[in-house]
């Protein structure tokens, strides 16, 4: 169960049935009825047990079939990888990765949404490898506190709050919002912050929300700088609808400011004509790698702020998105990962990939030399 897309609506919807019917799988891929199970409704607890069972087996392979058959059109990055790599080829690989739900699993808590040691070396790798950043809804030092890593960039509030590399290009260097500074370690570095001026609003609204689900048991306002997250996970189904109510009915009060929704999270943003698509641009552009036709984007991402990436690399910069999901769902992306797991295995291929290559360059110009 989720909040409609429907940014005016807090209508809340079941997105596993949403997505079958607009995916168009075949009917015969909707849940096993009891009714078309060999056992009767009077049946004894044993039975009424094994009819349990074999339901939710049946289910458990009508989903996978439903996810095989999504497949079909969103590959598993790892069992394309060769195809990846051969575009890759000759290119700089720019890595852009979402943080929870791509690098971290989905838990209860937001404040434990904790990195694996494994997934952080494999960032550090891919990141001393290729050019990469990581680009979240949270605020930007809450991500830098969970990602803990120094050879990478990134940009927090959806991309709203990027520190990047100093910018040559004259055009966004000089823009009011870019501001040159020094990061932790002292590096010159370029702050982009173009919903700066909303702070003092974004704050007032961050108490507001506080204020008014503080009754509500379960609710979890979190404050990511340039927007605000409202969590209804650990809240009861039956007050979801009154937490959409609550949350919509507020920000009525606020025509600069929106409402969008992510995995049982509502957001609270400004209405700015920026987004993580937007931040991959200004990205590449800083790292001087727009404008080339060597270079290819790959962007990791699970949630639906993440189409907005998907949909620039598929129509504006020819990258390739990657979603990361366990069910079918719409996307923008190309290819799939099912869960974190699988993220980290293809950031290790990734940087085996780039070692061999390096090796064989480095074979070649020698036996060239010999032959010289
Ligand atoms: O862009 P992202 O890095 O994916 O951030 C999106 C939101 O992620 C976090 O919430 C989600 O993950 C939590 C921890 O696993 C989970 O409890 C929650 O239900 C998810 O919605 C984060 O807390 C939000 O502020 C981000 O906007």
């Amino acid at each position: 169960m989720d909040l409609k897309s429907n940014h005016n609506s807090p209508v809340l919807t079941d997105p596993a049935s949403l997505s079958k019917s607009r995916l168009g799988l075949p009917s015969n891929m909707t849940p096993c009825s009891p009714a078309a199970l060999p056992f009767s409704s009077s049946v004894s607890s044993p039975r009424k047990k094994l009819n349990k069972d074999l339901i939710s087996e049946c289910q458990l392979d009508d989903n996978d079939a439903a996810y095989q058959t999504w497949m079909i059109n969103y590959p598993s990055a790892l069992n394309s990888f060769h195809l990846i790599t051969s575009y890759a080829k000759c290119k700089t690989v720019a890595l852009f990765l979402d943080y929870d739900g791509t690098l971290s699993p989905i838990v209860d808590n937001p404040d434990h949404a904790f990195m694996s040691s494994a997934m952080r070396a494999a960032v550090r790798e891919a990141a001393n490898h290729f050019p990469t950043a990581i680009i979240s809804g949270r605020s930007r030092d809450k991500v830098h506190e969970f990602v803990k890593l120094s050879e990478l960039y990134y940009a927090g509030s959806h991309g709203m709050d990027i520190m990047g590399p100093i910018r040559i290009s004259e055009s966004v260097g000089d823009h009011p919002v870019c501001i040159k500074t020094t990061d932790s370690k002292g590096k010159e570095v370029h702050l982009f912050q173009p919903a700066r001026e909303f702070l003092p609003m974004i704050n007032e609204v961050y108490k507001s929300l506080i204020e008014i689900t503080s009754n509500i048991i379960g609710v979890k306002v979190e404050n990511n700088k340039f927007c605000v997250s409202v969590h209804y996970r650990n809240v009861d189904k039956r007050m979801w609808d009154e937490v959409g109510l609550r949350v919509f009915g507020l920000i009525k009060g606020f025509p600069r400011l929106r409402v969008t929704h992510g995995r049982k999270v509502l957001e609270v943003r400004p209405v700015i004509d920026w987004n993580k698509g937007k931040a991959v641009e200004f990205l590449l552009e800083s790292l001087q790698l727009s404008q080339r036709n060597d270079v290819l984007p790959i962007y990791v991402g699970d949630d639906r702020t993440d189409e907005d990436a998907f949909k620039v690399l598929r129509e504006r910069i020819h990258g390739f998105g990657i979603l990361v999901s366990n069910v079918p769902k719409e996307t923008n992306a190309y290819y799939s990962l099912r869960d974190p797991s699988e993220v980290q295995e293809f950031l290790k291929s990734l940087v085996r990939w780039k070692k061999f290559t390096a090796s064989q360059t480095e074979d070649y110009n020698i036996d060239l030399m010999c032959i010289g």
